[in-house]
């Protein structure tokens, strides 16, 4: 309201309007167009008066701003609103029963707030706008909603846009084309989601809803180097996206410029053309080069050449040659060349045409089961501009690309299915960092990752020139393909002419998770150049070789003298050296070295006492176990009616350690007893030869003379005491 009477407040009673009016501002809603050359013609000199004017201006901005917003939004919904069966299943099959409006559409600014920034408006503010919204226009679709976007890159006519190139100067374009809805769709009743903004921002609005089931509306929006609507003809679209490529190639260059986009999303209509009245962009480029070539090359010819061919599943087949089989070969030079594709001269448009439908007719007989007109190949059809002596003086490429949908979308996913939808996958994963290396000036170029980059080797390296034409559908049902196709879209062109500046701007970008998320999905190659992701992030410690190295985690490793808690053994050593070195410190550790195996080369007195140390640890475990045991056996038994089987199972592991700390008692006291025994041994040995000794000294004495005898006798005296 208030901003209402802002608006139609006039400024005419001022006493200096005719300052304002002179600088062509005649209603307050006018200052926002004033610039600051306008200051000193309106009388305002003084810094702080400047100052204030200058917040005023940028507020009526904001407000403007906010208001474009709102109506694109509103008047989306309304096309929405025509859509009668939309509205009357999908807004209101949604939604179980009618809710008052709660949100309202989000608060838009077109500040640029850094990459992929998420904007959301707190409920109370969106109350408001709704209810003004309401008030103002009455068009309630959306009831429930709550707003919140993305933003996808930054607008290219930001002042912050990282590639102020101008538009035919950039090496690679990116560009977005939304078609209408079919007739099938409207009959449907699919709603048109997709809104093209500005010739170069698309806003996606895709309906969501929220853990505690309001609907509500996120949207998504993306900034590209052209942005066409389902008004935008073929003419128009080769205008600002071919036309420079076939100049580049009239140039001596090479281009390329593909179609890219969901099955049925227009890349066919877009590349051929929907009728012979209604060309696409192959016959319009042809009709560009013979009308160039008509007029400069009368002297020196030029002859066109085209050849047309598909990639299906990693093969090539020629689709002038009843569909032969090609093979890509790269010679010494490393060019890659297609041994045995056919190739045909063009003289005017009509027998292009014609060479095309030739070759159509028998990319068709591949089709898949997603959509009756839907190919899973690539189709590449290649204008060469030859000299008299058959040396290249320009290339150019125009390249269908199959349907990005995943495999698992198609109507019977069989193994056929998924091999095509994995090599299509792999195939424009592969030319998405291909073109971004280019772009990047990349001294490589991952192009032998897939069977399309390999032929297309040419056009990522050089002089080239690339166009990629993102075809979206409008329906709600292929949001996410739209999404998805609009993503990869964006990745392509998001590094795009930072060459300079490689890990640099983007490194220093907050990076959210679902940017990751896809960062982890690409290959090496061009990704690894950049700051943030030439980083391989740290390796997560593997659970299984842990185990491997720590040892066993049974109880016995980890309850040691005195019932405290182990850890296990530390990293880098071995087990043994520990155990020997340490002594007792290491009992819960030493516990892996069977115990009678101990027991039994116990040898040593010490290593005895070891032994028995380990014993009694081992005791003290098993006690506490078999404590423990019972606690939750009684616990068991106490709180729950256990069944007869939990008991006897129970009864039988508390008779089980039972018996453990039974024989671990038995061990411990065979010990003992051996030690005795061992004792004993040797105790009896040391009577027995000093019983042989004081024999043998009696006979000798018998022998002997007396004195001799009597010293001999003294000495052994000794020597047995
Ligand atoms: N810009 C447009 N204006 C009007 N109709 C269009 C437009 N784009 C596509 N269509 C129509 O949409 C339908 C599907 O288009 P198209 O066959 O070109 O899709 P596609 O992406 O080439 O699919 P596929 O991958 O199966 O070849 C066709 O009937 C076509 O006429």
């Amino acid at each position: 309201m208030t901003l209402c009477l802002y608006e139609s407040h006039p400024l005419t009673s001022h006493p200096n309007s005719h300052l304002f009016t002179s600088v062509g501002v005649h209603r307050a809603a006018h200052l926002s167009g004033l610039t600051m050359e306008d200051y000193p013609i309106l009388g305002i000199r003084s810094m702080e008066d400047r100052t204030r004017l200058f917040n005023l201006v940028q507020m009526l901005k904001t407000i403007d701003l906010e208001t474009n917003a709102k109506q694109d939004i509103m008047e989306e919904l309304s096309i929405n609103n025509s859509h009668a069966r939309f509205s009357t299943r999908f807004a209101l099959s949604r939604r179980p029963k009618p809710r008052p409006a709660t949100a309202a559409s989000r608060k838009f600014s077109d500040q640029p707030v850094g990459r992929k920034d998420t904007k959301e408006v707190s409920r109370k503010e969106m109350s408001t706008n709704i209810a003004s919204e309401h008030t103002a226009k009455a068009t309630p679709v959306y009831e429930s909603k709550t707003a919140a976007g993305y933003n996808y890159g930054l607008p290219l006519s930001s002042p912050l846009a990282p590639n102020k190139k101008q538009p035919g100067a950039q090496r690679i374009s990116v560009c977005v084309r939304k078609r209408p809805l079919t007739c099938t769709e409207r009959r449907a009743g699919e709603a048109d989601v997709v809104t093209a903004l500005s010739g170069e921002c698309v806003i996606v609005h895709e309906s969501k809803e929220a853990v505690d089931l309001t609907e509500y509306i996120l949207q998504h929006r993306f900034y590209f180097d052209q942005v066409f609507g389902e008004e935008s003809s073929n003419e128009e679209v080769y205008r600002r996206t071919a036309y420079p490529l076939v100049q580049h190639m009239l140039n001596g260059g090479k281009a390329t410029c593909f179609a890219y986009g969901q099955t049925g999303a227009g890349k066919t209509h877009t590349m051929l053309g929907s009728s012979p009245g209604r060309p696409g962009l192959y016959a319009l480029a042809v009709r560009d080069i013979f009308a160039h070539l008509s007029t400069t090359h009368t002297r020196s010819p030029l002859l066109v050449y085209v050849s047309f061919f598909e990639i299906y599943c990693g093969q090539l087949y020629d689709l002038l040659d009843h569909r032969k089989r090609l093979f890509a070969r790269e010679d010494g030079q490393k060019v890659v060349h297609i041994a045995g594709l056919r190739d045909v001269r063009v003289d005017s448009v009509s027998s292009l045409l014609e060479v095309i439908s030739q070759g159509t007719e028998e990319r068709t007989q591949g089709m898949s089961g997603v959509n009756p007109l839907s190919s899973r190949s690539h189709a590449l059809l290649q204008i060469q501009l030859r000299r008299l002596n058959q040396q290249i003086a320009g290339r150019m490429w125009f390249v269908d690309l199959a349907g990005s949908e995943r495999a698992s979308d198609t109507k019977e996913p069989d193994r056929q299915s998924r091999m095509e939808g994995a090599e299509i996958n792999q195939s424009l994963l592969a030319l998405k960092e291909c073109i971004r290396s280019l772009d990047q000036e990349q001294s490589h170029t991952p192009f032998r990752q897939s069977k399309l980059t390999q032929v297309l080797k040419d056009s990522f390296v050089g002089d080239s020139m690339t166009c990629m034409i993102a075809n979206i559908s409008p329906g709600h049902l292929a949001t996410e393909h739209t999404l998805n196709t609009l993503r990869y879209a964006d990745r392509v062109k998001e590094l795009r002419g930072q060459g300079g500046l490689r890990g640099g701007r983007r490194g220093k970008t907050i990076p959210s998770p679902k940017r990751n998320l896809s960062n982890s999905n690409s290959s090496s190659g061009a990704n690894s150049s950049t700051a943030t992701r030439g980083k391989s992030p740290p390796k997560k410690p593997k659970l299984g070789r842990q185990r491997e190295v720590f040892g066993p985690s049974t109880p016995t490793s980890r309850v040691a003298t005195g019932g405290s808690i182990l850890c296990s053994t530390p990293k880098n050593s071995r087990w043994g050296e520990e155990t020997s070195a340490k002594g007792g410190k290491e009992i819960g550790l030493e516990q892996i070295t069977p115990i009678r195996g101990m027991l039994g080369t116990a040898e040593k007195g010490e290593k005895r006492e070891k032994a028995c140390g380990r014993v009694a640890a081992d005791e003290q475990l098993h006690l506490w176990e078999a404590q423990r045991e019972s606690v939750f056996y009684r616990r068991e038994t106490a709180n729950q009616p256990s069944t007869l089987h939990g008991v006897r199972e129970g009864e039988r592991r508390s008779i089980e350690r039972r018996i453990q700390v039974e024989s671990s008692r038995d061990t411990y006291s065979e010990a003992e007893r051996q030690r005795e025994r061992d004792l004993q041994k040797v105790d009896g040995r040391d009577k027995d030869r000093e019983r042989h000794l004081r024999q043998y000294h009696q006979q000798l004495q018998q022998f002997m003379p007396s004195s001799a005898s009597s010293a001999f006798s003294s000495s052994n005296q000794a020597s047995l005491s």
